[in-house]
């Protein structure tokens, strides 16, 4: 399974993602968002030199122009709420795309201990489709893993791009184990070695959720 690592790479999204994780910065929720959307947006066009093409005729005022279009049908998921902005910037991009939308959350038994229940799903059939799975943080891997099983429920995509901001490496470690290798491509801001006690990634970035829209009860 391909894991593609922007951090291995120094460009603008080391720049937004110093901004996303530093608690100076943290408090400006609209750049917290924006900072989301705008890596979704160069993840997407990354991913977009992957994604198959065909030619079309255009006409032009003056005269055919052949053309490449996007011959792959997309659905970007996300999962509410951290996802939120982070699929604005893809859908920004892929504005053809077909989209879905999981709730997940963790509930827990005690300050270490949790189960991740899905509530809500909304989605086309995906059979034969290109699924995107954008979520920001990737700390166990089991809200990632759980959206993607709810989503088999309607149909069996051709490939899976399994997006995100902070993977902990465990998390990557567990994506390689429960998808499907030879149809899934990970797309990562960077990869952080430790995952504490709550099952926070760190230094990751604290509350992806609670950062983009405040905290909740
Ligand atoms: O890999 P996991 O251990 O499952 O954790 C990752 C999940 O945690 C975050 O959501 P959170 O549960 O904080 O919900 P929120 O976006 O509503 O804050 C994040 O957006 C993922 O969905
Ligand atoms: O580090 C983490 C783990 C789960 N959810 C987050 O928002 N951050
Ligand atoms: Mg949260």
């Amino acid at each position: 399974m391909e894991v593609i690592n922007f951090a291995e790479t120094p460009s603008l999204v080391s720049q937004y993602m110093s901004e996303l994780r530093d608690v100076n910065v943290q408090s400006d929720m609209l750049r917290f968002r924006r900072n989301l959307e705008r890596i979704g947006e160069i993840m997407a066009y990354e991913m977009s030199k992957r994604m198959r093409y065909k030619t079309v005729d255009v006409t032009t005022p003056l005269a055919v122009a052949p053309s490449q279009v996007l011959d792959e049908q997309v659905v970007l998921a996300t999962i509410f709420r951290a996802g939120i902005p982070f699929h604005k910037g893809f859908l920004d991009y892929f504005d053809h795309a077909q989209n879905a939308f999981v709730s997940a959350y963790r509930k827990y038994r005690e300050k270490e201990n949790f189960d991740v229940f899905i509530e809500y799903i909304a989605s086309p059939r995906i059979d034969g489709k290109t699924l995107v799975i954008a979520d920001p943080m990737l700390a166990t891997g089991s809200s990632m893993d759980l959206c993607y099983r709810a989503l088999l429920t309607k149909g069996e995509p051709a490939h899976v791009h399994v997006a995100s901001i902070i993977a902990s490496r465990k998390a990557i470690d567990y994506v390689k184990a429960t998808f499907p290798a030879d149809k899934t491509t990970v797309w990562v801001g960077a990869i952080d070695e430790v995952i504490n006690d709550h099952s926070y990634i760190v230094p990751g970035l604290g509350d992806a959720g609670d950062l983009a829209y405040g905290i909740k009860e």
